[in-house]
């Protein structure tokens, strides 16, 4: 340590040091002496204002990371920012940050990649904890990835922004961190004297102990979203092997894991049985359960569900769970659920509520944030229906305004799902639920404005029927 630095200290050092004084106050670890971690602040201060370069060797650095925060008030876009990596990089300002524009702290919080399972459930239960104990910061999705080698090294996290009146919002996020010792990458983010943004690195290791600086520059928007391969990676399964794996993967946690994978047929029908299949599909409240109980008496049809009935009694515990070990409980209900179609449809016509496009657009919908146009483009993968999946001959989705379906969420006086909940509160989200199934193919929606009564909307579905199906 150059002692005759700390010793005379320079102007800029000691407004770096002002601008981080708060940070460092709180981290004070119990067996910490305050001029031990000033010694250290100096250091890493001094280090990075008098030689960017030497920061740029920081193991951050060395991975040349890319972070990206989900779309949120300041940003209606993903917002992807990096490291210093050279010295002509364009560095970044509050200005092109708007979450700094107003000065203060900002965090990101990493989890290091490991069993996707286990990862998941960190990512998960960390979230809670952290809405939690901040419940007035914005808490973002943040991932962080290589770009030479996206879906292998994308890392999964959160972004906090919390609010300028809220001082201990710093000390509460250490506290909660503390308890994941291993595994977990704690940077903070400030307004230099410059107006640049420092992101520095924290050690978690029995107290938090700065270990490196750098400075954030801009990352143009890649062509290809990182949050799309991280939907597919975590959340989104195209075949049942897929699928499977991560039931298998929970059950000595889960016990009902085991249960649902009892459930699956070894054989998997993909267009047994002569009579068509037609699935409702729309937001909660729109009318399925009114059309498909009317469909099923006027075309003398059997009415079937996903997921099914044999599994659906473990639908809240899968419901509470991450979404990787959630969304592959519904995929896999929706190949049980093919099982009992294909038996159907060889005696009658099937009328299915919900069925593969409901676990796709709400996946992609709850993965991807902000407004429609983040959501992936049309024809993307994203969007086919798995291979080795039932294809049903008709998929009606049912649209109302969202006036009306709150107004029949309200008349219904069922309790609301905290999902249900969301949708009311999130219009964006109920958006992109909606835009999501318009989007789907082979096959893709036919849609009926189901606002008028019950009556003129069967009447459509019956036509349009009749027009598709060989009925
Ligand atoms: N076309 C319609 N016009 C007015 N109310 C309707 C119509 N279709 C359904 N409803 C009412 O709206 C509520 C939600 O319908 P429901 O069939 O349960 O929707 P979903 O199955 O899509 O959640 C119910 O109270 C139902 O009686
Ligand atoms: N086949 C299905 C059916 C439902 N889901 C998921 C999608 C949403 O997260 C919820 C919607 O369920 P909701 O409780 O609104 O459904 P109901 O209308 O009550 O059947 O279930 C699914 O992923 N796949």
């Amino acid at each position: 340590m150059d002692l005759a630095f700390v010793s005379s200290p320079s102007r800029n050092t000691m407004k770096v040091l002002a601008s981080v004084g708060a940070l460092s106050q709180m981290l004070l670890t119990p067996g910490c002496r305050g001029h031990k971690l000033l010694l250290q602040l100096y250091f890493y201060t001094r280090s990075g204002l008098a030689n960017s370069r030497r920061m740029a060797s920081s193991s951050l650095d060395q991975k040349s990371r890319i972070f990206a925060v989900e779309p949120n008030i300041y940003s209606p876009n993903p917002f992807y920012f990096t490291c210093s990596r050279g010295p002509s990089a364009p560095f970044m300002t509050p200005k092109d940050w708007p979450m700094l524009d107003q000065g203060g702290l900002a965090f990101s919080v990493c989890i290091a990649k490991g069993a996707r399972v286990k990862t998941a459930s960190l990512h998960k239960s960390l979230g809670q904890e952290l809405s939690q104990q901040l419940p007035d910061s914005e808490i973002l999705r943040l991932i962080s990835y290589s770009p030479e080698n996206l879906p292998g090294s994308l890392e999964k996290g959160f972004f906090i922004l919390p609010p300028h009146s809220c001082p201990d919002a710093q000390k509460r996020l250490c506290k909660v961190l503390m308890k994941y010792p291993q595994g977990i990458q704690l940077c903070s983010y400030s307004k230099g004297e410059e107006h640049e943004i420092w992101q520095c690195l924290w050690e978690l290791n029995g107290g938090a102990k700065e270990t490196a600086r750098s400075r954030v520059l801009r990352v143009e928007e890649p062509v290809s979203s990182p949050f799309v391969d991280s939907i597919k990676g975590s959340a989104m399964f195209y075949s049942l092997e897929d699928a499977c794996d991560v039931l298998e993967e929970c059950s000595s946690v889960i016990p009902e894991a085991k249960e649902v994978l009892a459930s699956v047929q070894p054989h998997r029908p993909l267009d047994e049985g002569r009579f068509p299949v037609i699935v409702i599909e729309g937001l909660d409240a729109t009318g399925k359960s009114t059309l498909t109980e009317s469909l099923r008496s006027h075309l003398n049809a059997a009415l079937l569900k996903s997921p099914p009935d044999c599994i659906s009694q473990w639908r809240t515990i899968f419901d509470s769970e991450s979404a990787l070990i959630k969304r592959a409980y519904y995929a896999i209900g929706n190949y049980i659920g093919a099982a009992e179609i294909a038996k159907a449809s060889k005696t009658s016509p099937v009328i299915v509520d919900r069925f593969w496009h409901s676990t796709a657009a709400y996946t992609i919908a709850t993965e991807m944030g902000g407004g429609i146009h983040n959501l992936p483009d049309h024809h993307h993968d994203v969007y086919q229906w798995p291979e080795d999946l039932l294809r049903p001959d008709l998929v009606i989705l049912l649209t109302v305004s969202d006036e009306e379906r709150i107004h029949r969420i309200r008349k219904r006086g069922l309790q609301e799902t905290k999902e249900e909940r969301e949708l009311e509160a999130n219009s964006m989200f109920r958006q992109r639920v909606e835009e999501a199934y318009k989007r789907m193919e082979n096959p893709a929606c036919l849609i009926i404005d189901a606002s008028p009564p019950m009556a003129v909307v069967l009447q459509e579905a019956l036509a349009l029927i009749k027009k598709h199906c060989d009925i």
